[in-house]
């Protein structure tokens, strides 16, 4: 059967384009221009993907992706935003959507997303919620240790704590690398050659987090017709790796911590108890103590999490190693892509180091993917890096000497960015009056 995609834009001309396109590769299509009409389609059907812009004018691409989650937690969420909603995107992310892809772009782009999700999750039974589970060889593990302090010094606290038997608390920002970690936290381990299973708790609705955790028995619930496995016994002997452990909810919270103190679960309406050997590994983008203080968290669950926390650093923090990362990430995309691209070109070396990355090496990576797809010559053009990524995050000097800048468009990008894209704030940053920064955004072609 056709892989089910929904498309919400209320650009009618761009959506129809996406709907050709992706018709063409065998999906079937169906598209919403409003969010009022998309909640009524995920309420009638299921979608493998829901395609969402981010701004919509009855409503907002974060809203509908919540309401997915809760409707319908299988269907995968693609936002589409315009630049500048970097970091709206990146919230996104945190809250369970698959990616984002900033306008415009191409959609060959769009398509690598979700083949590269389908092959992921071949088999997933729409009706229930994808267990993750991996039980992982070493080779798999590709695992790139940076050249700076703070990454040396945080690999080195994985290797300590690896073969222990300690829970282990893994923040860091989205993107960081906190399931990675994970997983070498478990290769380190003498349970590296059994399941590691990877939770994201963010995803799972609280109403079935039980059945999720322990399993049930059938007929214990409405849409129970066979036994199934939980993750805990699907785990067991080896790791269980809890994704964004601060968004279980309060009664799940109990539910978990009395698994963990009495190393036993009880399935959903089964009346037998198993015993489970478990390493909890648990992960979190969020300050867990401040969900602690206010209420939100167990503090008795944060300190049985909390054996052993590990802090991964944001890129943004650990600049230096960038290269290394773009070196690897760009390997790993000429070989899935089967294209043989060299490099960044300078001009995209220097935009890579000027921005910010807040979506870390999730970011970084994707960027690359998508950039070396379109690119056809040996290295990396200017013209295939996103937007935002050329938006330079240095802070401008309060005064410039326009006249004296060889780089006039990305001084302008750069101010109108500062400005929040007020165009009376950009001029006076840039010395010049609105109407020579008029003639300029014309004269480059810039729209805003
Ligand atoms: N040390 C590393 N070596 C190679 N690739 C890495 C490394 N760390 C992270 N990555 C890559 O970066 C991407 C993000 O990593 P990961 O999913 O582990 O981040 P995360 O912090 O768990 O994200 P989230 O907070 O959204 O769950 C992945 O594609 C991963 O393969």
């Amino acid at each position: 059967m056709a892989q089910q995609i929904h498309i919400v834009e209320d650009d009618v001309a761009f959506g129809k384009m996406l709907t050709t396109f992706l018709e063409r590769k065998g999906f079937a299509v169906s598209v919403s221009l409003s969010g009022e009409n998309a909640r009524k389609m995920l309420t009638d059907k299921t979608f493998h993907f829901l395609i969402t812009d981010l701004k919509l004018p009855d409503d907002s691409g974060l809203a509908l992706l919540e309401f997915s989650q809760k409707i319908a937690p299988n269907t995968k969420v693609i936002l589409m935003t315009g630049y500048a909603e970097v970091d709206t995107a990146v919230k996104a992310i945190k809250k369970g959507a698959l990616d984002y892809i900033s306008k415009p772009f191409r959609p060959e782009e769009l398509l690598m997303i979700i083949e590269e999700e389908t092959s992921k999750s071949k088999d997933v039974d729409l009706n229930f919620t994808e267990t993750k589970t991996e039980p992982i060889s070493a080779p798999e593990t590709k695992f790139v240790v940076g050249i700076s302090e703070s990454s040396k010094k945080f690999n080195e606290y994985l290797k300590l704590v690896g073969p222990t038997d300690m829970c282990v608390l893994i923040q860091g920002e989205s993107g960081t690398g906190k399931e990675v970690a994970a997983k070498a936290i478990h290769k380190y381990s003498s349970r590296y050659n059994k399941n590691f299973v990877a939770v994201d708790c963010g995803a799972i609705p609280k109403e079935i987090a039980a059945s999720e955790f322990f399993g049930h028995v059938k007929g214990s619930f409405t849409g129970a017709v066979n036994d199934k496995m939980g993750h805990f016994e699907a785990a067991n002997g080896g790791t269980l790796f809890l994704d964004e452990v601060g968004n279980l909810s309060y009664e799940n919270q109990i539910q978990l911590l009395r698994a963990l103190q009495e190393r036993r679960i009880k399935p959903v309406g089964s009346n037998t108890e198993i015993d489970v050997d478990v390493r909890i590994l648990s992960a979190t983008n969020e300050d867990l103590l401040k969900a602690v203080s206010e209420g939100k968290f167990r503090e008795d669950l944060y300190h049985r999490l909390n054996e052993f926390s590990v802090h991964i650093p944001s890129l943004h923090e650990r600049k230096e190693d960038l290269f290394m990362f773009t070196e690897y990430f760009l390997a790993e995309a000429n070989q899935s892509l089967q294209k043989e691209v060299v490099g960044l070109s300078k001009e995209v070396e220097e935009a890579f180091k000027n921005y910010a990355w807040p979506g870390n090496l999730r970011e970084l990576k994707n960027v690359i993917k998508r950039s070396v797809l379109l690119t056809n010559s040996a290295v990396i053009p200017l013209e295939v890096i996103p937007k935002e990524v050329l938006f330079s995050e240095k802070k401008q000097k309060n005064s410039v000497d326009f006249s004296k800048e060889s780089n006039e468009k990305q001084l302008i990008l750069n101010a109108l960015k500062e400005a929040d894209f007020n165009k009376t704030k950009a001029a006076k940053m840039l010395n010049i009056t609105r109407k020579t920064l008029y003639n300029k955004l014309e004269l480059y072609k810039i729209e805003l």
